[in-house]
């Protein structure tokens, strides 16, 4: 549906993109994540066919954005991360401006503002004046407004920004709701965010792709490395190093030398405790502590993320 080629978009010498390939299929919803200032804005933009890239293309459905973009828009209803809603009108005339200025037929335009109003929540302000609402409801008007062309494509910039933990559960909510239809791309730094709503995450560090996948396939990828820490007493540390090296599927022994006691980190392919408990029960050695760190996909997205990485 959505085809990303070889993007890359710079600010005057700023790089704020740099060659993003990626294809996002009909009905997903994908999460773009990644810390302020990877490029997350900007790639939803030249998406939309609000600003042009460097280098590089985008076809949404066939359509190239940057030779066709009134075409492509058409397909993608948007939601930028400070959506312009006018403060001085009541929700319901605003809606049905904006369905006017969308050139919705005005047979069908009362029946589809009462279908956005259901699927954003927002029947009970439908007449309240916009700058009466809170700022979760004025980004469900700011969702209904997106969606107000039937479009196939959703595209969301940071739509739980600045909201409260209730806010922030009623706009998952509305999202995973369009998402039974829709392909919906929303961008994000808060991992839980993505975790809660996305078929499908990418990472995106200083412009490039950092991970890319289902929440179960970077979980994994995050439980493929394991590091176990153990200290031990009565042990030499030459015998002990060598015994933990020999473990198989132990790819790393670092160990720190304390008062009598020896306090080893491991790298280890898989959880290894049990392992590592009968290695040094079998020679004696005294246990003070096994422990297993659990690398998080918190753990994988600060790395991931992180300066220097
Ligand atoms: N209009 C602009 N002019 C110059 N530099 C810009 C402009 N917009 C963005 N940048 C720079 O491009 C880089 C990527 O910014 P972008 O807004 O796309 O990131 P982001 O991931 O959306 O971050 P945030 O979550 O803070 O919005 C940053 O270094 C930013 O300072």
């Amino acid at each position: 549906m959505i085809s990303i080629q070889e993007l890359t978009k710079y600010y005057d010498d700023v790089c704020a993109v740099k060659d993003m390939s990626l294809d996002i299929p009909e009905g997903q919803i994908m999460g773009l994540l990644g810390p302020n200032g990877a490029g997350k804005s900007t790639t939803l933009r030249i998406l939309t066919g609000y600003l042009p890239p460097s280098e590089g293309t985008i076809f949404v459905n066939g359509i190239d954005v940057r030779k066709d973009p009134i075409e492509a828009k058409k397909l993608i209803g948007y939601l930028p991360e400070s959506s312009p809603i006018y403060p001085d009108m009541l929700v319901y005339d605003y809606l049905d401006y904006i369905a006017q200025v969308r050139g919705i037929d005005k047979s069908v335009k009362t029946a589809r503002l009462k279908d956005l109003s259901g699927l954003c929540g927002i029947r009970d302000v439908m007449h309240k004046s916009v700058s009466s609402l809170s700022k979760g409801y004025k980004q469900r008007v700011g969702l209904a407004l997106a969606m107000m062309s039937d479009p196939r494509i959703l595209v969301l910039d940071e739509p739980t920004s600045g909201l409260d933990p209730n806010q922030i559960a009623e706009i998952r909510s509305i999202i995973k709701e369009i998402g039974k239809e829709k392909t919906v791309i929303f961008s994000t730094h808060i991992l839980s965010e993505a975790e809660a709503t996305c078929d499908r995450i990418v990472i995106v560090n200083k412009g490039k792709i950092a991970a890319d996948g289902t929440m179960d396939e970077l979980k994994s990828s995050a439980r493929a490395e394991q590091k176990i820490s153990l200290s031990l007493r009565d042990a030499k540390r030459d015998d002990a190093e060598k015994a933990l090296s020999e473990i198989e599927g132990v790819t790393a022994v670092n160990c720190t030398e304390r008062e009598g006691q020896l306090d080893f980190s491991l790298d280890a392919v898989r959880d290894l405790r049990a392992e590592v408990y009968l290695t040094v029960k079998n020679r004696d050695w005294v246990m003070l502590e096994l422990l297993q760190e659990k690398k998080s996909l918190e753990n994988i997205f600060r790395i991931l993320t992180s300066e220097g990485k």
